[in-house]
């Protein structure tokens, strides 16, 4: 439709990672993970993702599609559920954010093709 031509990509980068924090119901993924409090987090996890970070990313221009912010999504789940063993909240939580936010996902690339 017309507006979505109006639409940036940079707009529909933001509402998309807009609506996965809004997923993230605990705020576990809102900051990074605090390496004082986790002193062993970097031997499990070798790069460190958060909403914080991307947020920060995007504004920087450091993704140019759905794929790119995907990416980082999918890296700070993944981290999450190696770091924290299957019986811990956190571990089921990154479960479930990672089935709601796949759907949000899949919307944001379908939007992004009517977008051109
Ligand atoms: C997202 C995540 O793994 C964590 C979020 N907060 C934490 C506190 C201690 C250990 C791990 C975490």
């Amino acid at each position: 439709a017309l507006e979505l031509k109006l639409t940036p990509a940079l707009v529909l980068l933001r509402s998309t990672l807009e609506q996965l924090q809004e997923k993230d119901t605990a705020k576990i993924f809102s900051q990074p993970v605090n390496q004082s409090e986790v002193p062993d987090y970097l031997e499990f996890v070798s790069q460190p993702m958060d909403f914080s970070m991307m947020v920060t990313k995007l504004e920087g221009h450091a993704y140019c599609s759905i794929a790119d912010l995907e990416k980082d999504f999918n890296l700070m789940i993944s981290n999450c559920l190696k770091y924290n063993s299957k019986d811990t909240m956190f571990h089921k939580t990154a479960l479930q954010l990672k089935e709601v936010g796949g759907a949000v996902l899949r919307h944001a690339h379908r939007q992004s093709q009517s977008i051109g």
